[in-house]
Parts: structure tokens; sequence; C-alpha cells
């Protein structure tokens, strides 16, 4: 699914109303009715609902739910927020088709702002959308801040008023805290990213039928990565496969203390269709390995508690997995040297040898032009690229390292992004609160070197290998809970998360 820039969106609505020969005010319509019913399945009729509207076309939306709402039994309270001589015409139309018992109050000074403290009731802010251009401040920025005072639930229509939808908002600019947004067609940039949180709450898409062919046809470099686009990439088995056919995987994962690292990446490994497995640990990993996962092959490094050489026959393996519970020891960097001077084996680089990497530059220079998949949480890789200074910069720093060296980075968080060498970013849709505990991100290493080795591309082994890691934890989630899930049961729970997309399948 693609993500579009407000600029985007504008045309996607401006396209669709000439493709399908409609107005706008039909397209404002379609937008409030697509937004009344989602508003309908989640608050029941009964306590205020105080629609705050801008001058704008959101504004203009928030109109015509109030009438919507109101046609429903909804005790609704539209404001007409500032100076509202220059609306939009859809905002006029909207507000002449309010009937004659709803009024509307104007909030033209500070003094107007309604006092929605302890009231119990409900806030629809309709502000402004994406045609903010400007930060929010004056009396917009006091009905903000008031709303964010108040206590009160706050849903936005399409986007939290203030919010920049594709760029860094200014600092100086006031942002409303949603509980909800409710955005139309696609989901914005602005809600992918950590930093809006506090802004945007749970977000939700409601569709209001913008023209698929622009869609389709329109450039972008963000998507957020559905279940029917990862059900496209995923490969049945046939009946006559044998395991030679699903590829012979090489973890070099452990280290003293951190064997478990070593033990929940293979064991994902293997729960991700992985034909053989060999694991490589330091030779006081070598009972631990035996006894935790025996559908390995287990293998011992000459260092008792260190990841020190390679295996010498390494040339047999389809793909090479390492980085997790390694640790930073010289002899650690030397071997993670050796590998990326002499291997050219697809490589998931993870955790540590990410770390190992990020600190030599003689390392670095070795990493242009193979097959490498780097999965980083936001520390380990911001020790590859330097300090970021916001998300959105994050992500320009994301994409300007994997077009640098040619390679994908699966940058890890509540929606994990996957850059790719074309500087496409994709985030992840699946995922809960449950997975920020130690562990889960060695499952992704086992998981995406097992894709890689059953000949996925690198970058359908990331988005596949992503979406699943995420979706075996919301499985694990209606048993579990968030607080008390672990690694091990994201593990346990990859079998129904295949099923679930297999099951699926058209
Ligand atoms: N264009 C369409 O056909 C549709 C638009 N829709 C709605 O329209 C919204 C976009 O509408 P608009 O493009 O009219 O934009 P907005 O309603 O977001 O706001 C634009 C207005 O606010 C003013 N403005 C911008 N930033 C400001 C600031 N910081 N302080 C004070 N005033 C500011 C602008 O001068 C303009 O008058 C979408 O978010 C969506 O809610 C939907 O109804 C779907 C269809
Ligand atoms: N709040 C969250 N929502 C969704 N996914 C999360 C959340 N927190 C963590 N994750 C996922 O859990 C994994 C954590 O990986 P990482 O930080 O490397 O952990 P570790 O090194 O302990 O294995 C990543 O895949 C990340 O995307
Ligand atoms: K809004």
């Amino acid at each position: 699914m693609k993500i579009l820039t407000a600029a985007q969106t504008r045309e996607a609505d401006a396209y669709t109303i000439q493709e399908e020969g409609i107005s706008s005010a039909e397209l404002m319509e379609r937008a409030a009715k697509a937004f009344t019913g989602w508003f309908e399945n989640k608050f029941q009729p009964g306590g205020e609902v105080h629609i705050f509207c801008g001058p704008g076309n959101n504004g203009g939306d928030g109109l015509a739910v109030a009438r919507l709402l109101h046609e429903r039994n909804y005790n609704v309270q539209p404001y007409l927020v500032g100076d509202i001589s220059k609306a939009s015409d859809d905002f006029e139309t909207n507000l002449e088709r309010l009937p004659q018992d709803l009024q509307t109050i104007h909030v033209e000074q500070e003094a107007a702002i309604p006092n929605l403290i302890g009231k119990g009731s409900c806030v629809i802010d309709a502000l402004f959308g994406t045609g903010l251009n400007r930060p929010v401040t004056g009396l917009y920025a006091k009905v903000l801040e008031a709303l964010n005072s108040s206590g009160v639930t706050v849903t936005s229509i399409d986007i939290p008023s203030g919010l920049y939808t594709d760029s860094q908002t200014p600092e100086d600019g006031a942002i409303v805290r949603a509980q909800y947004t409710v955005s139309f067609e696609l989901p914005k940039l602005a809600f992918l990213l950590p930093q809006h949180e506090p802004f945007v709450g749970e977000w939700h898409v409601v569709s209001i039928g913008l023209s698929q062919q622009f869609i389709s046809e329109v450039n972008t470099n963000y998507f957020c990565t559905k279940q029917e686009d990862v059900q496209r990439l995923l490969k049945l088995r046939k009946k006559f496969s044998h395991k030679g056919l699903y590829g012979h995987a090489l973890l070099l994962c452990g280290g003293y203390g951190k064997m478990g690292a070593a033990v929940l990446a293979a064991r994902a490994c293997l729960r991700s269709g992985v034909g053989l497995l060999t694991v490589q640990v330091p030779q006081a990993g070598y009972p631990i390995l035996q006894t935790a996962v025996p559908e390995a092959m287990t293998l011992t490094d000459r260092n008792r508690k260190h990841l020190s050489e390679l295996p010498q026959d390494i040339q047999k393996y389809d793909v090479i997995g390492t980085g997790p519970g390694i640790g930073t020891e010289r002899v650690t960097k030397t071997a993670i040297g050796q590998l990326l001077a002499t291997s050219s084996h697809p490589t998931v680089i993870d955790a540590d040898a990410i770390n190992l990497i990020a600190a030599s530059d003689k390392l670095k220079a070795q990493l242009y032009k193979k097959k490498l998949i780097f999965t980083p949480h936001p520390k380990e890789f911001e020790r590859l690229v330097g300090k970021v200074k916001n998300d959105y910069d994050r992500l320009q720093h994301l994409r300007e390292f994997c077009m640098e060296y040619g390679c994908y980075v699966v940058l890890k968080g509540s929606h994990t992004a996957v850059g790719t060498p074309e500087g496409k970013v994709y985030f992840n849709t699946t995922g809960n609160s449950g997975m920020a505990t130690g562990g889960t991100g060695d499952v992704l290493t086992g998981i995406i070197t097992a894709l890689v080795g059953q000949q996925y591309t690198l970058e359908e082994a990331c988005l596949l290998g992503v979406y699943v890691h995420g979706l075996a934890a919301d499985l694990a989630f209606p048993s579990l809970g968030d607080i008390a899930m672990t690694a091990s049961d994201v593990i346990d729970h990859l079998p129904k998360a295949f099923l679930h997309l297999t099951q699926l399948m058209p």
C-alpha cells in the first residue's frame, strides 16, 4: 500500500472528482459518511459531541459529520473557529446544509473557547487536515491547547490538527493530542513515526473511493506492508519437495552468557521453513545448542567463549545470519571482517555484528555491493550512520545508507521500516508492544535468514519476515497480552502466523 504526500493526496482528490464526474462536495460527503460510520461503531449516542471546525475542507468534513451524527441522534455541538470569512466553498456548502435546529458557536477569540474539563464529552477535531501550510499559532493554538489540557477524548478527522503530514512540524506549532485518528483512504507518513505517537493515538483508515488508477500510477518512496502484499510473496510447498529445496542456513550467533540469542535465532529459523540449519557457536555453547535445538547441526568455534572463526566449508551454505549474542571482542571483529571480505553469501547482519561494523571504517569499506540485510534497532542504526535529529532525519539516513551501500536495512520499531537499495521504505503494520522485550530481534534474524535460504529475494525476505514476526506476536496477544509476552512466545506463534497467511491465500 502506498503512502502519499499531502500534495499527492490533493491530486488524488482532484483526479477522482474529475474521473468520476462528481463534485468536490460529493467527495466530501463520502469522506464524512466514512468517518461517521467509524464513529458510530466507536461511540454510542448519549454524551455531547463537540466538533471543532477550521476554515478549510477539513472543517467542511467536520460540518458534514455534524449533520450526519445529528441525524443519527447524537447530541452534537459544532464550533466554527477563527476567521471563516475566507472559508472554502465546501465548508460553506456544508454550513448551509446544517439543519435549523443545529446551532453553531463561533469561536473568534480566546474567551469564547468552551471549557470542556470534566464534562465527559468527546471532541471531533476538524480544524486542519492535509492543507496545513504553516505552524498553528494564535487562536487556533489556544483551542488546541485547551483541548489537550481538558482531558476529553479527541478523535481527529484525517490527521491531528497542527501535525504536518509528511515533514517535521516546526517546534512553535501547536498540535492536538488525539486518542483516535481516522484518516481517508491511505495512512499518512506522520502516523508511522514514533515521535508522533502522543498526537496520532490509535489510527484507522477508512476508504472514500479515491481513484485506484491514480494511486497505482503515482510515484512514492514510502509504502505500508499489508497482508495482501505479503500473501502475494508467499511460496507454497510442493508435495514432492525435500529439504534440499529450502536452503541450508548458517547462523554465526551466541557467546558466553548469550547463548540464548543463538537458540532463539535458530528456533525461529527452523520455524520459518529452512531446509537445513547449522549453527556455529563458541565451545561453551555446544551442549546448549544440541539440547535446546536438536533439529540444528552444531559446529563449535575453536574459541571457548566467542565467535572467532568461520567454518571451513562456508561455501556450502545458501545464507548466513550473524550478530545475535556474539559480543564485540577483537577476535569476533576479525571473524566478521573475514566474513565480509571473503564471503559472497546473502547475509543477515544484526546486533553486535552491526556494532562491530559501525565502529570500524575498515569493515564499513567492505560493505559495498554485497547481498546484505542489516537489522538494527534505532540505537544500532545511529551507531552506523551517526546521530539523527528526528524521525524524518532517521528516514532520510535510512534511504541514503541503503542507496550508498546497495543494501537492505530493517530499521526495527513499532512500525519497522525496511529500506531498499532504490531508496524505497516499507513500513510494517503488524506487531505490538509485547515484542518490546529481549530476544525478539534475535527471532527476526532467524526468520529472515530462513526466508533468504528459501530463495525469497532479499526484499521479499525482509518484508515477509518482518510482517510474519509481528503477526506471530499479534496472534500471541489475545492469550498472553503484552506484559508477559516473551521472544519464545513469538517463535511459538510462528506456525499460526504462517498458517494464517497460507490459509487466507486466494
Ligand atoms: N479536497 C477534497 O476533495 C477532499 C478533502 N477532504 C478534507 O479536506 C482536508 C484538506 O482540506 P484543505 O486543503 O482545505 O485544507 P485544511 O482544511 O487542512 O486547511 C486549509 C485552510 O487552513 C488555512 N491554514 C493552513 N494552515 C494554517 C495555520 N497554521 N493556521 C491558520 N490557518 C491555516 C489555509 O489557509 C486554508 O484556509 C483533508 O484533510 C480532508 O479532511 C475530504 O473531504 C475528502 C475530499
Ligand atoms: N512496541 C512495539 N511494537 C511492535 N514491535 C515492537 C515493539 N517494540 C519492539 N518491537 C519489535 O521487537 C523487535 C526488538 O528487536 P531488538 O530491539 O533487536 O531486540 P533484541 O536485541 O532484544 O532481540 C523488533 O523486531 C521490533 O520491531
Ligand atoms: K484534523
